[in-house]
């Protein structure tokens, strides 16, 4: 059979690596998918550049509606990212009748009904296993092989930048600037860094983890996003001390009234191994009614690690592309006129519905029957407490300091019942600054 021809759009750290693994393992890769894959055109904006580095066999152009547009091409690799231009590209090549295969989780967090919606009515695939956890196979895993349950929850690191900052941090005191400037050389950062470190990508994935574990849409306007950057280094600390990790999650749950949709800091137990999950490796767990709770580990985020999950793909295409498309796995996982109406059993809550434990750190003054204070505002409102910690004043604001931390760790509450008593410490005049609260969660 004659090779399948795909077009490479952006070439940069996951489409350089795309194409260096394609290279050295076609053979193998070949074997398995039955017959050739091959990047025959790559769009590029620096045309000499990508030329220099791709050879001479492989035409470079800088148009890449030209390559879409090219009978030859089979598969449309989309690997320069963001809703713009990335976008237009996508549904050009849908039209024409190709497949796509993206690692761009944004495009698909943020317009995936669309794109999805007109691959179904052109008859091709949109495969995107790269979008989420890099080269961990979380895509097929939750698509395939756990069909027969139903998900319970999942949680997950699944933003290698910010657990690179994070990791760096609480093992060798380094700054965050620093560190995620080290991210950003060695490729793992997006191409606005911001997105990592505000938790906005971790969402995008989280996004898509849920619609296909649950068989909703994605809906990313309706996640809970909050990122790493308030982070102080004293809550590294402190959680240690309480025998916790801190870790950017993204968590995503089925509980009675609907679906929780959340990204931000958590204390995990030190124990756990997801708590152990150090440097820009990513990590999913998945709870399901009949396999119990399983762990997905490996690099999340790099060009080689990312490329193994686009090749994937293509395999997956070169081996289905002659499929019946109703014989192919739907991209969400679930057959898509079921998604509207599991969204209206399942509506994503809203924060103030989730509930989940708490730590709470408060800058208080350092004096007699503030702890009381505190503590009786928390039993008024029915807030169960788990450990108390106050620091020595001497220690936080050094010798003779007339403030102190005050950190508590709380039982399962209401997000919306922590709001209000929250802002009834925070009147209390011997709270000094701004109340720090995180959430904690077992994971087991
Ligand atoms: N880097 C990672 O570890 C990683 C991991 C998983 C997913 N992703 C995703 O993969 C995608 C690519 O990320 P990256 O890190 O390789 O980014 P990158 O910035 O290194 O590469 C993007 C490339 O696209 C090129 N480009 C821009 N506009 C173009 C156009 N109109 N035509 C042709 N080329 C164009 C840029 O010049 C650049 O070389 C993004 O969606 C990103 O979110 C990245
Ligand atoms: N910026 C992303 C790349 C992988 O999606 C990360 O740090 O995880
Ligand atoms: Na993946």
């Amino acid at each position: 059979m004659k090779p399948i021809q795909a077009g490479l759009l952006g070439l940069g750290t996951v489409g350089g690596g795309v194409f260096d693994v394609l290279r050295r393992n076609q053979d193998e890769i070949s074997r398995r998918a039955g017959r050739g894959i091959q990047i025959t055109m790559v769009a590029a904006r620096d045309v000499a550049r990508a030329q220099s580095l791709v050879g001479p066999d492989v035409q470079v152009l800088g148009d890449a509606s030209a390559i879409i547009a090219n009978p030859d091409i089979a598969i449309v690799i989309e690997l320069i990212g963001g809703c713009g231009i990335a976008k237009t590209l996508v549904l050009e090549a849908i039209a024409a009748g190709k497949h796509v295969v993206t690692a761009n989780k944004a495009l698909l967090a943020v317009h995936g009904s669309e794109i999805f919606a007109a691959a179904s009515a052109r008859g091709v695939m949109v495969a995107f296993e790269a979008a989420v956890a890099g080269g961990i196979p979380i895509i097929k895993a939750l698509r395939e092989g756990l069909t027969a349950n139903r998900i319970q929850w999942l949680a997950g690191i699944i933003n290698g930048t910010t657990n690179f900052i994070l990791s760096e941090m609480r093992s060798q005191g380094r700054d965050f600037d620093v560190v995620l400037e080290e991210a950003q050389r060695l490729g793992y950062a997006e191409a606005d860094p911001g997105f990592d470190i505000q938790g906005v990508d971790a969402a995008h994935k989280l996004t898509l983890m849920s619609a296909i574990a649950f068989g909703i849409p994605v809906q990313f306007d309706k996640a809970h996003v909050e990122g790493i950057t308030a982070l102080a280094t004293a809550d590294i600390r402190y959680a240690e001390q309480l025998g916790y990790r801190i870790k950017l999650l993204g968590i995503t749950k089925r509980v009675d009234k609907g679906v929780e949709l959340r990204v931000h800091p958590c204390l995990v137990p030190a124990k756990r191994l997801i708590a152990n999950v150090e440097g820009a490796m990513n990590a999913v767990v998945v709870q399901g009614d009949a396999v119990g709770t399983t762990l997905y580990y490996g690099k999340g985020a790099g060009a080689e690690p990312t490329a193994s999950a686009v090749i994937a793909d293509l395999v997956d295409i070169a081996r289905l592309h002659t499929a019946d498309p109703e014989h192919r796995v739907p991209h969400l996982a679930f057959q898509p006129h079921t998604l509207a109406d599991a969204m209206d059993a399942l509506p994503v809550l809203p924060m103030s519905e989730v509930v989940t434990s708490y730590y709470l750190r408060l800058r208080v003054a350092d004096q007699a029957g503030v702890l009381a204070q505190v503590t009786g505002l928390l039993a008024e409102a029915g807030v169960s407490i788990d450990a108390v910690l106050q620091r020595e004043a001497d220690e936080v604001g050094g010798a003779g300091s007339a403030q102190t931390d005050l950190i508590i760790l709380t039982h399962d509450t209401r997000e919306g019942t922590m709001d209000a008593v929250m802002a009834r410490m925070q009147a209390l005049t011997t709270v000094l600054a701004p109340i720090t609260r995180l959430r904690k969660e077992a994971l087991n």
